[in-house]
C-alpha cells in the first residue's frame, strides 16, 4: 500500500457518555452504578463511595432521574444515543473507507467492547471523545479504556477551538435568532466539574472559557451580551462558578426579560440540555420573573456537525505516522 492510499481498515469510533436503555428506575439505576462507580468521575475513596453509591445514592436518584428522563424520550431511545447514532451516520456518509462506529463510555454499544473486537484487526483505530473540551472527568475516563483495551488505539484530546466547529456552533445560533428572534444575555452553559479538578490541573474550564470566547467573537458580540456559566453540579464541595440556575434566577432582577442559552459542551442534546436547561432552567427565569429562557439546540446530526467532525478525524488519520 502507498503512502497515499488510505486503507480501507481505518475505523472512527466516535465516544459519548452513554444513557439508560429506558426511562425506568432499573435501567437509570444500571447506568448511573457504572457511571459513578468510575473514580475518574466520583474520586471519594472506594471503600466509603460504592457501598454510600449501591445503598443510598442509586435506590434514591434513579427513581427521581427516571421521571426526567420519561419527559424527553424519543420514540427511537434516549436523545443522547439517538443524536449521537444519526450524527456517526452523518460522518459515516463523509467518510468513505472509514468505517464510522458510536459508542458510549458507559452503557450500550460499549466504548470497551468494540475495542476489544477489534484487538486482532489490523485497522487503526482512531477514538474521538464528542467531548469539545478536554477534561479528567470525561475524555481521560476514555483514555482509561483504550489503554485496557486497546492501547493501540489513539485518541482525539480536544478541538475546543476548531474553527469548523467554532463556526458551527456561531451558525446554529444565528439561525436560531433568525428564527425565534435574540434575547438580551446570551449564556454559555458548560457541564460543571469540582474546582478541586481544575486546581489540580484540569484543563477544562480554561477550554471552556475559549471556547465561549471564540464562539461570541465569531458572532461579533460585545463583552457585555454574553457570559459562561456552568451546570449540571452534583454532590458537595465547591463546583466550577458562577452557576447556570443561579445566574437564570438573578437575570430579571438586573431587568433582563429574554435570555438565548447554548450549551457548546455538549455534542448531541441529552438530560443535561432538554430536561434541566430547556425545562428546570426555563422555569426558574420565569418564576424569577423573566419572560422567555430560549434553548438553542446541540449541534446534534447537522451537515456542519458532521463536516466538523469529519474534518477532525480526516486530521488525525492523516497525522497518524
Ligand atoms: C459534557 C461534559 C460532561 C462533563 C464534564 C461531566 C461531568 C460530570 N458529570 C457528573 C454527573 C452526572 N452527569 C450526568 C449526566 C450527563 N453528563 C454529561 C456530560 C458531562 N458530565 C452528559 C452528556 C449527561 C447526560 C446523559 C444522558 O443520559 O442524557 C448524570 C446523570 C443524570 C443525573 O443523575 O443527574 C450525572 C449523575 C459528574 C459527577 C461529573 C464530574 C465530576
Ligand atoms: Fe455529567
Ligand atoms: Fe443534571
Amino acid at each position: 500500500m502507498t503512502d497515499t492510499v488510505r486503507p480501507a481498515s481505518d475505523v472512527l469510533l466516535l465516544a459519548n457518555l452513554g444513557t439508560p436503555s429506558a426511562p425506568t428506575p432499573p435501567a437509570v439505576a444500571r447506568y448511573l452504578g457504572e457511571f459513578l462507580a468510575d473514580p475518574r468521575v466520583v474520586q471519594l475513596p472506594r471503600l466509603l463511595w460504592l457501598p454510600l453509591l449501591r445503598l443510598v445514592v442509586l435506590p434514591l436518584r434513579s427513581r427521581k432521574v427516571s421521571h426526567k428522563y420519561a419527559e424527553i424520550w424519543m420514540d427511537e431511545g434516549s436523545p443522547l444515543e439517538v443524536h449521537t447514532r444519526r450524527l456517526a451516520a452523518a460522518v459515516r456518509a463523509r467518510l468513505p473507507g472509514v468505517r464510522v462506529e458510536h459508542v458510549m463510555r458507559y452503557g450500550e454499544p460499549s466504548l470497551a467492547r468494540r475495542l476489544k473486537a477489534l484487538r486482532d484487526d489490523g485497522a487503526r483505530v482512531l477514538v474521538l471523545p464528542l467531548y469539545p473540551q478536554y477534561s479528567t472527568t470525561t475524555t481521560a475516563s476514555v483514555g482509561d479504556v483504550i489503554a485496557r483495551e486497546r492501547p493501540q488505539a489513539r485518541m482525539v484530546d480536544d478541538y475546543h477551538v476548531d474553527p469548523a466547529w467554532v463556526h458551527a456552533v456561531a451558525d446554529s445560533i444565528r439561525a436560531h435568532w433568525d428564527r425565534h428572534g435574540r434575547g438580551e444575555r446570551l449564556l454559555f452553559s458548560f457541564h460543571g466539574i469540582p474546582k478541586r479538578l481544575v486546581d489540580g490541573g484540569d484543563p477544562y474550564e480554561r477550554q471552556c472559557h475559549a471556547s465561549a470566547r471564540a464562539i461570541a467573537a465569531d458572532l461579533g458580540l460585545s463583552g457585555d451580551a454574553w457570559m459562561t456559566t456552568f451546570q449540571s453540579r452534583f454532590g458537595g464541595g465547591k463546583w466550577l462558578s458562577p452557576a447556570t440556575d443561579a445566574t437564570v434566577g438573578a437575570l430579571p432582577a438586573e431587568g433582563v426579560r429574554r435570555i438565548d442559552v447554548v450549551c457548546p459542551g455538549f455534542s448531541a442534546d441529552c438530560l443535561e440540555t432538554l430536561e434541566e436547561i430547556a425545562l428546570q432552567n426555563a422555569e426558574i427565569f420565569r418564576s424569577a420573573g423573566g419572560d422567555t429562557l430560549s434553548y438553542i439546540p446541540c449541534l446534534n446530526d447537522s451537515p456542519a456537525h458532521a463536516l466538523a467532525i469529519a474534518g477532525i478525524a480526516t486530521r488525525a488519520f492523516e497525522a497518524w505516522r
